[in-house]
């Protein structure tokens, strides 16, 4: 898969948050968006998904060719603000989810508990969950998935020093052979990708 961004911008009312944005996402690479609180990360990564429409420019996926309404079905993602079902169990979550997800390969629910280290948790509703299980919920999910895009927006908020060890073993076996994408502003969460995009450079 690829993602070509063509002289991209998006503006808010009359606020340009970034122009010009020129770039290519290939498969195999990770890449990491950088930039202070507020600067627009997340809009860029919400152009990414599909989620919001660039004011100017043009955005193709391509590899197979693929429509921006039809690109939900080859990403994954995981962000601050994607909500979790708080009424369901662990088991019902991952059930849910791998509704519309295939598994990567070698993968189930019983392997997913696994990763996650959270057997003793499978019965248990989200909405009784730490803030870092139900993040470490989020990461597995859509890593766990097998989607030929994985975006990330501030992957390790909520994470503590064993839980950011933990979001690197993840990285290193589920970030190989697609395009992985890293909203952030700590080293620490993207010191292992192969590019940076500073949005600064857009502005
Ligand atoms: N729907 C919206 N309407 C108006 N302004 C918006 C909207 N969404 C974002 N913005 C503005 O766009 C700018 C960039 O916001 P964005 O959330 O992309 O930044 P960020 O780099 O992800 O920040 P943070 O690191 O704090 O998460 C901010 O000034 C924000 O107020």
């Amino acid at each position: 898969m690829e993602i070509k961004l063509d002289h991209i911008g998006r503006r808010f009312n009359k606020e340009w948050i970034f122009r010009n944005v020129d770039y290519r996402f290939v498969s195999g690479q990770k890449y990491a968006v950088l930039g202070p609180n507020g600067s627009g990360k997340s809009t860029l990564l919400s152009i990414l998904l599909g989620n919001l429409t660039p004011s100017e420019g043009e955005l193709k996926y391509s590899d197979p060719d693929t429509p921006v309404e039809q690109v939900y079905q080859h990403l994954s993602f995981a962000g601050p603000y994607l909500d979790l079902v708080e009424e369901f169990t662990l088991t019902e979550t991952i059930n849910f989810h791998f509704q519309f997800k295939n598994y990567a390969q070698g993968l189930d629910a019983k392997a997913l508990i696994g990763i996650l280290g959270l057997e003793k948790a499978k019965d248990k509703a989200l909405k009784h969950f730490s803030s870092g299980m139900k993040q470490r919920t989020k990461l597995a999910l859509a890593c766990c998935a097998d989607t030929p895009i994985l975006i990330l927006d501030e992957p390790t908020s909520n994470l503590d020093e064993q839980g950011v060890a933990w979001y690197h073993e993840l990285m290193s076996r589920f970030a190989g052979n697609r395009i992985t994408v890293i909203g952030s502003n700590q080293a620490h969460e993207y010191d292992f990708c192969d590019h940076r995009l500073s949005i600064t450079d857009y502005k």
